[in-house]
């Protein structure tokens, strides 16, 4: 099984951080390598530009592609099928003009100009409309074609706005919005390898925001600490060693163990809740991973 990964551009990094953090650790895979292997001997990696890499899968030079879903859309591949949102590398395709400019909806650009690194995306987005613009292809720097006369707008990438904005771009139309995804080629979808790949790298999503909280508990008072904790299931309730157990009957004051996972978010509450409630020696950790 083989997974192409970005091999430069912000989605590179995040992309192999998120492989070892699923267990897929790369090894012979130093910089500009095409090729690295990891820990599983089924499973290697090849290393491709975001925008080549539906190709690659659909051809069959890799069976799996992780890239920006525009990536995917825009490549227009048919045999393919994503398999999990990974949720990073979030943005938005625009068509966007100048903002001074008399370019204010999809009709004004009849007849026009529209410069763009996604010809196709852009191609479908204005077949939807009856609009029909001329589309032209540009490889890079898209932002600056307006303003040379290239364009009268532009169909680009954005997220922050930064880059609209230190150009004098307005956005006029959302055109898709887009996320990292798992893709994976149909006719590999049924090796058990891709479940096995999906599910490692769904669990990396699944632990992110989530701790895990651990606690020792008056075993009299274990309802009111069940009460306070929210989340996933029930907690863990055990007994702790030295405590109780069948030799000795149960004392009043005693303690047992009880451990649960819990939104990031709902730990500051919990904490304070749980303590009043009678919990002592709490501990909060991170989750490496969570398979549900
Ligand atoms: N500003 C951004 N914010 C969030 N995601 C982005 C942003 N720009 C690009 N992306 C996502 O990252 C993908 C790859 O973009 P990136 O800029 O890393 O590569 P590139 O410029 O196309 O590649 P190369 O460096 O090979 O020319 C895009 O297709 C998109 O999905
Ligand atoms: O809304 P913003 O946060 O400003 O992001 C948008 C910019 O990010 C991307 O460029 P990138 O930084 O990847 O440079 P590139 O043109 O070399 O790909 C994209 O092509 C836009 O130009
Ligand atoms: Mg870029």
């Amino acid at each position: 099984m083989r997974i192409a990964v970005p091999n430069k551009g912000r989605l590179h990094e995040p992309t192999i951080d998120l492989l070892e953090r699923a267990g897929l650790h790369l090894e012979n895979g130093a910089d500009r390598k095409l090729y690295a292997d990891t820990v599983d001997p089924d499973v290697s990696v090849l290393f491709a530009r975001a925008a080549d890499i539906p190709e690659y899968v659909a051809d069959g030079a890799a069976d799996l592609g992780i890239t920006g879903y525009d990536q995917v859309q825009e490549a227009r591949v048919d045999n393919v099928s994503e398999l999990l949102n990974l949720e990073f590398g979030r943005c938005r395709l625009v068509l966007a003009a100048p903002e001074d400019g008399d370019i204010d909806g999809v009709d004004d650009l009849e007849g026009g100009i529209v410069a763009t690194e996604f010809p196709n995306i852009t191609e479908d987005f204005f077949a939807e409309t009856g609009v029909e613009p001329d589309i032209v292809e540009v490889s890079g720097a898209t932002e600056l074609t307006p303003h040379v006369e290239m364009a009268d707008a532009i169909v680009d990438i954005t997220s922050t706005g930064t880059t609209l904005k230190m150009n004098r771009l307005a956005v006029v139309e959302e055109v898709l919005s887009s996320s990292v995804r798992l893709f994976g080629r149909e006719d590999v979808l049924d090796d058990p390898k891709v479940e096995e790949v999906r599910t490692a790298l769904s669990s990396v999503k699944q632990a992110e925001g989530k701790r895990y909280l651990m606690m020792n508990a008056p075993r009299d008072r274990l309802d009111e600490v069940r009460d306070v904790i929210p989340g996933m299931g029930g907690p863990t309730v055990m007994d702790i060693a030295g405590e109780g157990g069948e030799a000795q009957a149960p004392a009043d004051d005693e303690m047992v163990a009880v451990h649960a996972v819990v939104d990031e978010q709902q730990v500051f509450e919990t904490i304070t809740e749980v303590k009043n409630a009678g919990a002592s020696d709490i501990l909060v950790t991170e989750i490496e991973r969570l398979v549900e």
